[in-house]
């Protein structure tokens, strides 16, 4: 539970922002590798971790299931207990602020005969897990205790033997989809889940390489079949964690806004189930130049050079939303410098993440002078190039960190500086937010 006092902080019109920048290593990968290096037998060598709050209790939560997972210089190094193994955990799982940790590892433990409490702090509290059990309960898990709405804090026990299943995803989500694959780790026989729209891939991709029997077909319509074989051997791997698109895109957005800016964000994970934001800036008109493409350790990455740009408004395509579906609050601040509307459409999962994020993305530029307009599952934000009259308001972050970073980076090109109420969620997912940002020459303070 997040309980110490709120420590807002502000923001400032900078003058052109320049340097190098290497963001923070992916989340969804990084809580996926401290996963998976801890169930795989043998060893798995990671570099590159993302050491956010929200990934450093998936790696608590394994080694309370078994696993050793421990820091040597700049390795993080897991022992895991082999696919079948995991032990009950005497305490309940704290997911702190995670959506994908307590996801993922409900999916994980759903097919394990044993019992384990889940609880978050009060934003995860909020967020709808039925989502997962739905599909778990089908392949036998019970839940013993839930708040309503299924809200965490949640009690599951899982069953004897479980039942492979085939799974229609009902909603665009990497975390419903990953859920039932790991849940299908530890059930005989063959489980499918059918996912009508594609998002991120990187369970598959990471399942395939730890040695599980996975196969994806994509038919005539685009549906994504996965079929993954039960109880595969899964050996400890060797993984370099790319930079997260998602931390990235916000000294991408600052040096766009801020006028004379060329920062160069290095090693980017370019996977193109991640990179809706970058294709919608360069719609807009962003100067942004992809150097070096480079595959390292399976994925795709980039250096990206970004210049301060001119941006003008654009319709983002609806079925764009699962590649930038973390981006849409940075992305708004962007459309807040542009000229003319930018019109963002099919955001109904917005409404569930750490907050409300269309609600808190409208109220926070609302207070802050940029004219928008909510929707049920869109926003229309119409810009002021150069920022004339923006800034001057507080924003309420509602213990979501990418509203508070957004709103920082708001700051950096309005007339009036523009103020979060709280900086502590930041750590989640970026822990050298500020201090990269300040380095690249943001007034924070
Ligand atoms: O699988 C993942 O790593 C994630 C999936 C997305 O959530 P949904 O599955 O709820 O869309 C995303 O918003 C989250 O930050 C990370
Ligand atoms: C939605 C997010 O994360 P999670 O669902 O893991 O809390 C996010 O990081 O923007």
């Amino acid at each position: 539970m997040h309980t110490t006092e709120p420590r807002p902080m502000s923001a400032r019109k900078s003058d052109a922002l320049s340097g190098r920048a290497r963001v923070p290593g992916d989340k969804s990968i990084s809580h996926r590798a401290l996963m998976f290096g801890g169930l795989a037998a043998g060893e798995t060598r990671i570099t590159g971790l993302l050491e956010g709050e929200d990934v450093l209790r998936t790696g608590e939560a394994m080694k309370a299931m078994g696993a050793t997972i421990e820091k040597r210089g700049d390795e993080w190094i897991a022992h895991g207990t082999g696919n079948g193994a995991l032990l009950e955990p005497r305490e309940p799982l704290d997911f702190g602020n995670a959506g994908t940790g307590v996801r993922l590892t409900m999916g994980l433990v759903g097919s394990y005969d044993m019992t384990t409490r889940f609880i978050g702090d009060a934003s995860l509290s909020k967020r709808p897990m039925g989502r997962v059990l739905d599909p778990l309960k089908e392949m036998g898990l019970q839940v013993l205790s839930a708040e309503p709405g299924d809200r965490l804090p949640i009690t599951l026990r899982g069953p004897k033997h479980a039942a492979p299943i085939t799974y229609r995803v009902p909603m665009p989500s990497a975390q419903v989809k990953s859920a039932v694959l790991l849940a299908a780790l530890n059930t005989s026989g063959v489980s499918t889940v059918i996912e009508p729209v594609a998002t991120r891939d990187h369970t598959e991709k990471m399942l395939a390489g730890f040695g599980a029997a996975l196969e994806v077909e994509t038919d005539g319509e685009g549906v994504r079949h996965i079929r993954i074989e039960g109880q595969p051997k899964l050996i400890g791997q060797t993984i370099a964690v790319p930079a997260d698109p998602s931390s990235a895109a916000f000294p991408l957005v600052a040096a766009l806004i801020v006028p004379g800016s060329d920062v160069v964000i290095e090693s980017m994970l370019m996977n193109p189930t991640r990179t809706g934001l970058v294709t919608t800036l360069m719609e807009m008109g962003a100067d942004i130049e992809i150097l070096e493409r480079r595959n390292e350790g399976g994925e795709d990455v980039a250096d990206l050079r970004v210049r301060g740009s001119e941006l003008k408004g654009v319709t983002v395509p609806e079925d764009r939303a699962p590649s930038m579906i973390d981006e849409y609050p940075v992305l708004a601040v962007a459309a807040s410098f542009a000229e003319g509307d930018t019109l963002m459409q099919g955001l109904e999962e917005l409404r569930v993440k750490e907050s409300d994020r269309l609600s808190a993305v409208a109220e926070g530029l609302k207070a802050n002078g940029v004219d928008c307009e909510e929707g049920e599952a869109s926003l229309r934000v119409t810009g002021r190039p150069g920022g004339k009259g923006l800034g001057g308001g507080t924003v309420q972050t509602h213990l979501d960190h990418r509203i508070a970073m957004s709103f920082l980076v708001m700051g950096l090109a309005s007339e009036k500086s523009v103020t979060i109420d709280d900086q502590a969620m930041i750590a989640t997912s970026f822990p050298d937010f500020t201090a990269l940002m300040t380095r690249l020459g943001a007034k924070l303070d």
